[in-house]
């Protein structure tokens, strides 16, 4: 059952990564095998996608590319016999997990790390990566590619790694609970729920879309939507007084703190 690419971890982010590169025709369902201990996980994704599946690391590890999305606290469980795997180029996911302990389960392999984000599941990610002295040009392509089917990809120096998973890695958590207390604000000023949550959403989205198209400077688009002593810097000072910047930095370095924490 040798496989291009094989997944060490069918969870959320195994599944989300997955499910873009076989809606994306970047592997055929009989190119990947996914290892997982669940039996249930297991019987999903071969029922949903077609991949080969197996409770055995080994059995899966004999791929060209070892994609590996376990828990960070899973990590040393999973990597039992797996040193010598035949997999060519490792790639991991894992929140913490540095180049370094990663070069020392799987000595003289090329490894890349990178940190993806949940928007995979619908190909609007963001996946920095990072990679060993070890790795070639052409496995680099192959990653970029796997990450590109499921969002951007941007390349960051690996010391970085723990500040884009306290960033982009969180963050779609920050985002979820920021919509949430947006359509919770408007449902106590009135609005049905499903309409509330509707306007929150459009809200977020339209709002990174502008974003990105024009370029505009975040305090920019502020000032567009801010009138004189209109509904808007109404709404800032009591975010300025609750002390949401303030918050959201402290959050972010937080994450990045228990990354460091996770890697250790
Ligand atoms: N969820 C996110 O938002 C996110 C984002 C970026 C990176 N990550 C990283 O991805 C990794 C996976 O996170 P997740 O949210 O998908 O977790 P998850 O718990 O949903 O998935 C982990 C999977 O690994 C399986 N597993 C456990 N032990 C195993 C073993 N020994 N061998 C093989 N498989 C085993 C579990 O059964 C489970 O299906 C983590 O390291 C996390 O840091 C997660
Ligand atoms: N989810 C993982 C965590 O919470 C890693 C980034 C997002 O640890």
């Amino acid at each position: 059952m040798k496989a291009q690419l094989s997944i060490i971890g069918g969870g959320v982010m195994g599944e989300a990564i997955l499910s873009r590169l076989i809606a994306s025709n970047l592997y055929l369902p009989s190119d990947v095998c996914v290892s997982d201990p669940m039996p249930e996980r297991r019987a999903l994704l071969e029922k949903k996608y077609g991949v080969q599946v197996t409770p055995n690391n080994l059995v899966a590890a004999a791929a060209e590319i070892m994609l590996l999305a376990v828990k960070p606290q899973s990590l040393n469980a999973a990597a039992i016999g797996l040193a010598n795997a035949p997999a060519t180029c490792i790639v991991s996911i894992l929140a913490g997990v540095t180049l370094a302990q990663l070069e020392v389960m799987f000595p003289s392999k090329p490894i890349i790390r990178a940190m993806p984000n949940t928007p995979a599941q619908v190909g609007a990610g963001v996946t920095a990566i990072a990679a060993n002295a070890l790795v070639t040009a052409a496995q680099l392509d192959a990653v970029r590619k796997i990450f590109g089917a499921v969002g951007t990809v941007v390349e960051v120096a690996e010391s970085l790694m723990n500040a884009v998973t306290g960033l982009s890695g969180s963050g779609p958590a920050y985002v979820a609970l920021m919509v949430e207390a947006m359509a919770d604000g408007g449902v106590a000023a009135g609005l049905p729920r499903a309409i509330a949550m509707q306007l929150a959403t459009q809200t977020v989205l339209g709002t990174a879309q502008l974003l990105t198209e024009t370029n505009l400077h975040p305090a920019q688009l502020k000032d567009q939507v801010t009138s004189p002593a209109g509904t808007t810097i109404a709404a800032i000072a009591q975010l300025e007084k609750a002390g949401l910047r303030s918050a959201m930095i402290e959050a972010v370095l937080a994450a990045t703190r228990r990354a460091d924490e996770l890697g250790n």
